[in-house]
């Protein structure tokens, strides 16, 4: 029921998601709702409004009412949960929430998004303070913004919104990054995720240290590391690009890249290399369409950041983006 929280936040600023739009922030701006980093508090912070929350804080209401933020995904896409995480907030948290989505083409103002038909996602529900709150979305279509309103006021710490990526094809050029996460490629296995989830290596831009990106612990053994991943769309990759940056006493030997298509089995698309520590490494390729790769670092150790440009197969992400909508 809960698995949804394994899904990729599309609404995290990770993924260039934001707050455009709050009626009330007086103890707390409402931005903190869509940070990636896990909520923190220290007791008896005093500023010129009250304590200092990591989250969004309202004023008590004296006139009936409710409160709301309006969030741009980062990624649009299919919505399959929701996390109302009222983390640290105790005496002063919503004790109802609801969530409604909304989708829009372009970039419309903070206005024209406060007027839109809202279409609910999660009815009011009670919530608990200090505490993840979850609810499951069964709506199947793509959406760009969510609504968090909160009855009647308080303070939410993160609003992580879980689902399914859906690009817009017509936004993509004929060559992208086809196992960026927020394309929709996905982590299907890997060996091991001691000191950071592969994952981290597929999220965008530059790995700002050592802790974002896909990290082994030492083997001991005679084996080696690998991940496997399930590309946005089938593609013929053209550049593999293979970044050890911050892993300077611990990047990988060695690397190489296999493929497959539903209909083909394992091949080769790049041929065991040396890697250097601390260094993006760019690898010119040609390969057949694949749907899979699987990447596998000798012996072990980490990646900051992998990304392969490929030409997607013409049509599949046109199918995908049409049938949510
Ligand atoms: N001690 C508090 O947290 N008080 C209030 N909130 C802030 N941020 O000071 C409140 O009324 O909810």
């Amino acid at each position: 029921m809960d698995e949804f929280i394994a899904l990729p936040d599309l609404a995290s600023r990770a993924f260039g998601g934001g707050v455009v739009y709050a009626n009330d922030e007086f103890f707390a701006a409402a931005d903190h709702l869509v940070l990636p980093t896990a909520p923190v508090f220290a007791p008896r912070t005093f500023d010129h409004k009250g304590q200092v929350y990591d989250g969004w804080e309202t004023r008590r209401r004296r006139q009936p009412g409710s409160d709301v933020a309006i969030v741009r995904l980062g990624a649009p896409g299919v919505i399959r949960g929701v996390d109302v995480d009222t983390a640290f907030f105790t005496g002063n948290f919503p004790p109802y929430a609801s969530i409604d989505g909304l989708a829009v083409e372009g970039y419309p103002a903070p206005a024209e998004l406060v007027e839109a038909e809202w279409i609910p996602l999660v009815a009011k529900s009670p919530l608990e303070g200090d505490s993840r709150n979850l609810f499951a979305v069964t709506d199947e279509r793509r959406f760009t913004h969510v609504r968090l309103t909160i009855h009647p006021d308080g303070g939410v710490a993160r609003l992580r919104v879980h689902g399914t990526p859906v690009p817009d094809p017509a936004l993509l050029p004929s060559e992208f990054d086809v196992a960026a996460i927020a394309y929709g490629a996905t982590v299907t296995d890997c060996s091991n995720t001691f000191y950071g989830h592969p994952e981290k290596m597929l999220m965008p831009g530059l790995a700002l240290h050592m802790g974002d990106g896909w990290e082994t612990s030492r083997r001991r053994d005679d084996g080696y590391d690998w991940v496997e991943i399930r590309l946005a769309a089938p593609a013929q990759l053209s550049f593999v690009d293979l970044d050890t940056t911050h892993f300077k006493g611990n990047a990988p030997g060695f690397a190489t890249l296999i493929g497959k298509s539903d209909k083909s089995n394992w091949a080769e698309i790049l041929p065991k290399v040396a890697l250097t520590p601390d260094t993006p490494h760019r690898f010119r390729v040609e390969s057949p369409t694949v749907t899979h790769v699987r990447l596998d670092i000798f012996p072990d150790g980490g990646m900051a950041r992998l990304r392969l440009h490929g030409r997607p197969t013409p049509g599949f992400l046109d199918d995908n983006f049409r049938r949510c909508h």
